[in-house]
């Protein structure tokens, strides 16, 4: 099955696509014929500079192919000298321009935040300054130096460029395989030259296209004004001046020069145009997960001293805050459960009820807006909350995993599935590319996808959404991690699909004893998978305990109306019964017990005060303070 239009430019690259158009090849065959200008002391049928005073002005002919000029100059060979002296004016100045806008573009829209800012207000100060008066300063100031004036046209001129790049860069920074790289370690560097600068090249091809086009002509136009290199030298702009001034005797002067010059800059803004007409086909709004090998994780700090038995994750009275136009809002408040090697942990509750905030939190990866407030986070001994950038990047990917609802937004679309999978396998590992491919091709029989050789060599938008997950399984597992964490996993499949799936992680967890965090709010997959299941309401954790027990007689009016609720038959002992309102938003959230407004059992006392979540059995834990209304004996 095919879940993506197929685009051209995606499968042949930018040059490719380029060269398929009929516009695409006329002009990159006019600017090849322009480069050869650079072999202008071979080509040349003459020296530039020889004077005939005995054939001047002649027309085309067998010995002069472009006719002679006022001096019995060969045309021909002015025209390539003066060619020659054009590329590396225009390529210093391409230079100068891609020097300075590539990198501030690009920083400034991945980093965003204040570097961005203190970027855009220089390139508005750069902008409002005059580029022609600068221009002639620097040619005066520095003997009519071409090259000094092309540097700093195209220094003063990367202010437009560094926008357009630094508005890709934003939007590149937005898509999921971008947080997906950033899961599986990779550092700031790395994500920008594997997943931004490659996203940026169509603009920047286009961009610099056109700056080209504008540097010729004003090249051209100080030429024509004398600002250049003094006569005898040949310049393209000092030819046209020639030719005008003898226009009304020998029109036919003007014609190659002035030819040239237009075809010149005609062919950088039609290649321009084709690239950008290219580029737009092919990239629609997906993802990538394509990495770089990274440095090797660094050994786990040596855990301090804990001769008692701990879990694998122990999060703690875990509060967070999002900041919003409101002011701040606590989407969690006081979550604790705990996770140990080879049991499965799900978080269950109806949308908004914290699970996926829950998952990032455990990841370091709350948006810009949000805010450990209270609580730890300890994975392996390691309390999460307070480490570095670094150390959790070092974590994720290897020892923390995570797979999400959407597995085709985290597979880049420009890169086949096998040489996906390879980068991340080097990037856990020190491994040789071909034994990283072996290794690719083991993950890929663990995860049961058929024919791994021939998967290997697709793209992601040749595969359905069941192989997306799975490929996306492999990639999680590629580093070995301890903890996987996996948000929705089958929400976005088909019923057959989801429980393939669900028999895949099962199977897979058995053998490979890592815990697993599973954000779900389908009792069916609960059943199918957990050992162990907390129930989220309104940003706490209501109640928590090993699944059969839950199903066994549930401790919270909420879990067995969420249970009533679902239309799942595992979980389903009476008819669906769908909870009146709905999940009480952060900041309006009741005092006392969060559920009471929904709650049929809800007595005066649920409002005295908040109520704890209270450790019933060793194993198990209600916010509720009128379990016995459930008649239930825990
Ligand atoms: N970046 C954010 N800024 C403000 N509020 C947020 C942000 N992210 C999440 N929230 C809020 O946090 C609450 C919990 O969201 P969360 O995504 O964890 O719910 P969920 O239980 O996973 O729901 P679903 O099953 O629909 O994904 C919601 O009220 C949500 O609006």
């Amino acid at each position: 099955m095919t879940t993506a239009t197929e685009s051209p430019a995606k499968k042949r690259g930018i040059v490719r696509s380029v060269l398929a158009t009929w516009r695409g090849r006329i002009t990159v065959g006019f600017l090849l014929l322009f480069v050869c200008c650079l072999a202008a002391p071979l080509l040349a049928p003459a020296d530039p500079l020889h004077q005939d005073l005995r054939h001047i002005l002649e027309l085309p002919s067998g010995s002069h192919w472009l006719g002679t000029d006022s001096l019995g100059r060969d045309v021909l060979s002015r025209l390539l000298y003066g060619g020659r002296s054009s590329i590396v004016g225009i390529l210093e100045g391409v230079a100068a321009h891609l020097v300075v806008a590539v990198p501030l573009g690009v920083a400034a829209g991945y980093l965003g935040g204040r570097f961005d800012r203190y970027a855009m207000r220089a390139a508005d100060i750069v902008m409002s300054v005059p580029t022609i008066v600068i221009l002639l300063a620097i040619l005066t100031i520095f003997n009519r130096s071409i090259a000094a004036a092309m540097i700093t046209l195209g220094a003063l001129g990367a202010s437009g460029m560094m926008r357009i790049v630094r508005g890709t860069a934003m939007t590149v920074r937005q898509e999921l395989y971008v947080s997906a790289a950033e899961l599986l370690g990779l550092s700031r560097t790395q994500i920008i030259f594997r997943h931004i600068l490659p996203r940026c090249r169509g603009v920047i091809i286009v961009q610099t296209s056109l700056f080209a086009a504008i540097a010729i002509g004003i090249q051209t136009g100080l030429t024509f004004l004398g600002l250049g290199p003094p006569p005898p030298a040949a310049t393209w702009g000092g030819m046209v001046n020639e030719a005008a001034t003898t226009l009304t005797t020998a029109p036919w002067l003007l014609v190659p020069a002035g030819g040239v010059i237009a075809l010149t800059v005609l062919a950088l803004g039609i290649l321009g145009d084709t690239v950008r007409d290219v580029t737009a086909q092919s990239h629609t709004s997906s993802g990538g997960l394509r990495v770089k090998p990274a440095k090797r994780r660094p050994e786990a700090p040596a855990p301090t001293a804990a001769p008692e038995r701990r879990a694998l994750l122990s999060v703690r009275d875990l509060s967070v805050s999002f900041l919003t136009p409101r002011g701040e809002a606590e989407v969690l408040t006081g979550v604790g459960f705990d996770l140990d090697a080879g049991q499965t942990l799900g978080l269950v509750g109806e949308s908004g009820s914290g699970k996926s905030v829950t998952a990032r939190a455990v990841l370091g990866l709350l948006e810009a807006n949000g805010r450990v407030t209270a609580g730890s986070v300890v994975f392996d001994g390691q309390e999460l909350t307070r480490a570095s950038r670094k150390e959790l990047a070092a974590l994720r990917g290897t020892r923390i995993a995570l797979i999400s609802q959407e597995p085709m937004v985290a597979l880049d679309p420009s890169f086949r599935i096998g040489a996906q999978l390879t980068e991340i396998v080097r990037s856990h590992t020190k491994m040789s590319r071909r034994d990283a491919r072996r290794r690719v091709l083991e993950l890929m029989e663990l995860v049961e996808l058929p024919d791994p050789e021939e998967m290997a060599r697709r793209y992601p938008f040749q595969i359905s959404g069941g192989m997306a997950q799975r490929v996306a399984i492999a990639a999680a597992l590629a580093g070995s991690p301890d903890l996987l964490i996996a948000d929705e996993p089958t929400t976005a499949l088909d019923v057959t699909v989801q429980a393939e799936i669900l028999a895949l992680l099962r199977r897979i967890q058995r053998e490979t004893g890592m815990a697993v965090l599973l954000v779900t709010h389908d009792w069916g997959v609960v059943a199918d998978i957990c050992t162990h299941v907390a129930v989220m309401y309104a940003g706490q954790v209501v109640e928590s305990a090993p699944v059969e027990q839950v199903f066994g007689a549930s401790v919270h009016p909420y879990t067995s109306a969420l249970m009533a609720a679902s239309p799942d038959s595992a979980a389903r002992r009476t008819p669906i019964d769908a909870i009146a309102g709905t999940v009480p938003p952060p900041g309006s959230r009741l005092d006392g017990c969060r559920f009471r407004d929904r709650c049929a059992l809800a007595a005066a006392d649920c409002a005295d005060k908040d109520i704890p979540l209270l450790q019933l059995t060793e194993e198990r834990a209600s916010r509720c303070i009128h379990t016995e209304l459930l008649q239930v004996r825990p």
